[in-house]
């Protein structure tokens, strides 16, 4: 009987399963996992209605170098677009898929009724409030870098988005992590996230004065959150004091530099950070395929016994 399990909030996933997951994508990095093609005969559609470079990518090679293959919808292909519902087109997809990676970057509540039928695994691959899989990357980068997660301490500076709720909902399962965010006044976590956090973990500011020093990393995301509108015209000047410069490693002078990317150099952070010897940014995105693998084994039960 083959596991079908989902992933499309980091609370679907129990303290071990972080834990787990983030060791494996380094052992993918490290090429230490066993080689073979644990989902040959599997069929992962990936779904995304949103633009993407590195999910998209790290999810279709991970799937196929896992054996799989994969059928690629845009936004335009599906019968949803002519009234179909999703549960109807849930059902389909469960009798012929194994996986469905979907990023909607809307409500999560879609890629809920995609999972309903338990006939395939959901991947959320960015939803509105959450991108879990970014998540663990993060921690899969962390992990890699620094041989632990357990006590690093992380500055975020930018808008709590999908990418921060993740991150802030992932590092939460780690009791001695810190998290200090630092989000513009009107773009920070939402109440729901915040409910949701440990804030023994996690605390959230809104302006950059008391910065703490000696964090290990230095963290942010670029200022235009795929699929919003800022509410105000104003929204640039409330953002400025938040972009990442190489002033903030006055007080942090070994802190690695880390964004989920896309960058926007002179918007949320300098070209001399982002370029510069700190910056494992691009080490990161790499994280996303050997991540990416260990996420779609799990979802197949695929993974090698804890
Ligand atoms: N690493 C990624 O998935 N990047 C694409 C989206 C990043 C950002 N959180 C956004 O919502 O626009």
């Amino acid at each position: 009987m083959t596991t079908t399990r989902h992933l499309i909030s980091v609370d679907d996933l129990t303290d071990g399963d972080i834990h787990r997951l983030a060791a494996r994508g380094v052992r993918f990095r490290e090429g230490t996992a066993a080689a073979g093609t644990p989902l040959a005969g599997h069929l992962a559609g990936i779904y995304f209605r949103k633009t993407s470079t590195r999910t998209r990518t790290a999810f279709t090679a991970g799937a196929l170098r896992l054996g799989a293959q994969t059928i690629a919808y845009g936004p335009d292909d599906l019968q949803t677009n002519t009234g179909e519902t999703v549960e109807d087109t849930a059902q389909v997809f469960g009798r012929m898929l194994d996986v469905l990676v979907a990023r909607t970057a809307g409500d999560p509540a879609e890629l809920r009724a995609f999972a309903a039928g338990n006939r395939m695994s959901v991947i959320n691959a960015m939803s509105a409030p959450e991108h879990p899989t970014q998540a663990l990357t993060d921690l899969t980068t962390l992990l890699w870098h620094f041989g632990h997660v357990d006590g690093l301490r992380v500055l975020y500076v930018g808008e709590g988005n999908n990418t921060a709720a993740a991150l802030a909902l992932a590092l939460s399962r780690y009791r001695s992590a810190h998290l200090d965010l630092r989000t513009p006044p009107g773009y920070g976590l939402t109440g729901e996230v915040l409910a949701r956090i440990d804030p023994k973990v996690v605390t959230e500011r809104h302006d950059m004065k008391d910065l703490p020093e000696g964090v290990d990393v230095i963290y942010t995301t670029r200022w235009q959150t795929t699929g919003t509108s800022k509410p105000d015209a104003n929204w640039r000047n409330i953002f400025a004091p938040f972009q990442v410069t190489a002033d903030l490693w006055r007080g942090s002078p070994d802190a690695v530099f880390m964004h989920d990317l896309p960058a926007h150099r002179g918007e949320e952070v300098t070209a001399e950070v982002l370029d510069g010897p700190r910056s494992i940014a691009f080490d990161q995105a790499e994280n996303k395929l050997h991540s990416a693998m260990a996420v779609l084994e799990w979802c197949r039960g695929a993974d090698p016994a804890p």
